[in-house]
């Protein structure tokens, strides 16, 4: 019961329990069996609890406002005043643990219920309202109740039983509404004292004659009251404004205050700034100083929701579901043991995973069997959480450049038990779709400036830069290319690509999808399927427009939702990109000369540029032959066909012309000598005579076979250095035998 008890004090809710929840049905629907007659705490709450649980909140203040008042029950009132002390006993603790048992034992038919707290005290003050409408109701039939009763309120042992189950009542009733008048005369208290604070300076205050102080160490008081004056003149900058202060003034003094308040630099602040209002950028710096919600992600590759959510109730800790949008995610409020190291963790039944960071992988929505790829993957969050819902079917090629971040990525994997999944590691602006392409869905969270998350790493608010600004996006747009080029348009289950940030600037979200819009006429953007949670992203910004169809794209901010900010655009890809279109954007730099290729002269003549072979296609140009074979199982005859497409590759990746260079006659031994790393791979038949005219020379020749022997192969330079040592060695071995020999021949002649 503890578990249960203690969650339900903390939190709002437990509609996780549900193994509990179960258990008590089955208890429950026992209980109905019973006889409704044995007057029981049960039966007054069966009673009273779900037709009130909704209407009685005006019946308690009715009935306390009765009881406060009313003359004719003036044992009520004396009893109530009585109570203003023992109400700080532990009595309406053990109330609301009674209560609690109630409601478990009653209240949980179905998982939301449970998380009506407030459920408590409505049975409290039904409780209270029928004891006072009809005195010899239901109510007051509780035996159980009235047991309960004496036993707390034993100070009362005098009092008639109806007396004592009134004054309980009374009690708890009054103690109720105390606190509740309580919050609410704290809450006018509050908002007064805000309002005062705005009234004092109602005809515009003087916010310029504070900067006399600069240079002292900031009242950081003083500044927030400041941030808000000047807000709030620019709400009504006509009335308010002082003469001869203009608003971009009033931007000025908001701006500088914001970077010390904050602590931001001021070419972040003011990128920032300029995606909102005033107010909601005050907002949001606001959000930035205090962390969003503890989230982990249930693995269903291992278990399921409910069970983890037991389990870790069992260890005390206090969660609840991170919100109707996600059915794996749980939100911790409290945990006496550390999230990353308990049984379950190393178990690998859930991640610790932002929920902001479940929402490109909801928007992809990766199918079983399917072939997916994440391009930045590490440390894994997305990838494991793509593994499940594809059930450790088909493939996912997780893939990052960094390779310390690979390797945890790798330890995820292998923890959550994900095993469809392949790990790469290669720079995915140039590997995608050359190295592999064909891919039913792509994910691509692209590396960002960070400035959705300041709040975990506020290291963001001072370390970026413009260059960061310019530098960031140019490559999330290579990327991004790089992925809708790696998509198999003719998908049947697929041919999505989702593109994410945990950003929240236009340069880095609605531009970089602008951009591949106008590069890549064969995809467009479609409903992300994540619902109205989020905003819908800019369609303009700072004078440009942008796609009307980018309102589809969701934008999440940490001031609106609570959750880190994030940006999800979903696109369809509807055709191989144009061979003409990749042309049309070649930027500046002239095509590779030489290359007969198109689709290679383009990729060479411009930094974002890529091939697009979506998928990569057999020597016939036949995708269907790629319908589960490029990732199915590694037999023979396929691994061949693999090899030798791999090769073709290798040799369109060198600017040459596959076919052509295949196709070539044979060139003879001598012709074929002087090899470059430029050239043509050799062939395993080329490699195999090589190997063995160079075994059968070295071993001619009497010398060791080494492994290095290729490289000396290829650098003669050193060859030539060792040679002359070789020969004077031998000199040197010859000398003694010539001495040997002329001593011989002399005393012969002797
Ligand atoms: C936002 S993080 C990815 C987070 C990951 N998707 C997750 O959910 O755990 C961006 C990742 O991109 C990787 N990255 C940066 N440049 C890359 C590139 N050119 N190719 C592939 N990965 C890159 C970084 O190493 C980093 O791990």
């Amino acid at each position: 019961m503890g578990v249960g008890r203690r969650m339900k004090k903390q939190g709002p809710p437990a509609p996780l329990d549900e193994s509990k929840i179960t258990m008590l049905k089955k208890r429950k629907s026992g209980s109905a069996e019973a006889p409704p007659k044995p007057a029981s705490a049960k039966r007054r709450r069966s009673d009273a609890d779900e037709p009130v649980t909704k209407k009685d909140a005006p019946k308690k203040k009715k009935v306390n406002a009765d009881v406060n008042v009313a003359p004719a029950k003036p044992v009520k009132a004396d009893k109530k005043k009585q109570s203003t002390k023992p109400k700080a006993v532990p009595v309406p603790m053990s109330d609301d643990d009674e209560d609690m048992e109630d409601l478990d034992d009653e209240e949980f038919g179905d998982l939301d219920a449970v998380s009506e707290g407030s459920m408590d005290s409505d049975d409290q003050v039904e409780g209270l309202s029928d004891l006072e409408d009809d005195d010899d109701n239901s109510v007051m039939d509780s035996d159980d109740e009235g047991r309960t009763r004496e036993a707390m309120f034993s100070d009362d042992e005098d009092m008639s039983d109806a007396e004592e189950r009134l004054t309980a009542a009374n009690i708890e009733g009054l103690s109720r509404k105390l606190d509740l008048e309580q919050q609410a005369e704290e809450e006018e208290a509050e908002a007064e004292l805000q309002e005062a604070a705005l009234q004092t300076n109602i005809a515009g205050p003087d916010v310029f004659a504070d900067q006399s102080q600069q240079g002292l160490a900031p009242d950081l008081q003083l500044l927030r009251q400041r941030i808000t004056d000047t807000i709030r003149i620019m709400g009504d900058l006509k009335t308010l404004g002082q003469a001869g202060k203009s608003r971009a003034d009033y931007i000025d003094l908001l701006l500088t205050d914001i970077c010390t308040y904050y602590g931001y630099t001021r070419f972040l602040a003011e990128k920032l700034f300029n995606l909102f209002t005033p107010m909601e950028a005050f907002a949001f710096f606001e959000a930035n100083e205090t962390p969003r919600p503890v989230v982990i992600r249930t693995n269903t590759l291992r278990t399921n929701r409910r069970s983890l959510a037991q389990a870790l109730i069992n260890r005390g800790v206090v969660l609840e579901p991170v919100g109707k949008w996600s059915k794996v995610g749980l939100q911790v409020f409290e945990s006496p043991v550390p999230l990353g190291a308990t049984p379950e963790y190393l178990a690998g039944h859930y991640i610790l995973q932002a929920a902001s960071s479940f929402l490109p992988v909801m928007a992809l929505a990766p199918q079983p069997n399917e072939r997916v790829l994440d391009m930045a993957s590490a440390p894994g969050g997305k990838t494991t959480y793509m593994s499940a819902l594809m059930r450790n079917t088909g493939c996912v090629i997780a893939n990052d450049a960094s390779k310390p971040r690979a390797k945890g990525l790798i330890g995820n994997i292998h923890r959550l038990g994900c095993k469809n999944t392949v790990v790469t590691h290669m720079d995915a602006r140039t590997a995608f779709p050359k190295a592999l392409g064909g891919f039913d869905r792509v994910l691509l969270d692209a590396p960002c400036t960070g400035t959705g998350v300041i709040s975990k790493d506020p290291g963001v608010k001072t370390s970026k830069n413009e260059r960061d600004f310019l530098a960031i996006p140019h490559m999330q747009r290579q990327l991004l290319l790089a992925a809708i080029d790696s998509v198999d348009h003719a998908s049947k289950t697929g041919g999505y690509i989702v593109y994410s940030t945990c950003s929240v600037t236009v340069e880095e979200n609605e531009a970089v999808v602008q951009y591949v819009l106008r590069k890549r006429p064969n995809v467009k953007i479609v409903d992300t399927g994540l619902g109205d949670f989020g905003s819908p992203g800019f369609l303009s910004y700072m004078g440009k427009k942008f796609d009307a169809k980018m309102a589809l794209t969701r934008r999440y901010f940490p001031h609106r939702e609570n959750v880190d900010g994030f940006y999800v655009c979903k696109l369809k890809k509807t055709a191989v990109t144009p061979v003409s279109k990749t042309d049309d954007s070649v930027s500046s730099a002239p095509a590779k000369s030489g290359s007969k290729s198109p689709r290679a002269s383009s990729a060479a003549s411009t930094d974002d540029e890529v091939y697009d072979k979506t998928p990569i296609l057999d020597e016939n140009g036949d995708a269907a032959d790629f319908e589960g074979g490029a990732f199915a199982s590694f037999e023979d005859p396929e691994d061949t066909e693999r090899i030798a497409r791999a090769e073709r590759n290798r040799i369109r990746r060198k600017g040459l012309n596959p076919k052509g260079v295949l196709n070539k006659p044979k060139k003879s031994k001598s012709e074929a000598a002087p090899k470059t790393s430029d050239s043509v791979p050799p062939t395993k038949e080329e490699e195999n005579k090589t190997a063995a005219s160079k075994k059968s020379t070295n071993e001619g020749k009497g010398e060791k076979k080494t492994v290095v022997k290729g490289k000396e192969d290829k650098k003669p330079a050193t060859k030539s250095k060792e040679e002359p040592k070789a020969k004077e060695e031998k000199k040197t071995e010859a000398k003694p035998k010539a001495e040997k020999k002329e001593k011989k021949a002399k005393k012969a002649n002797k």
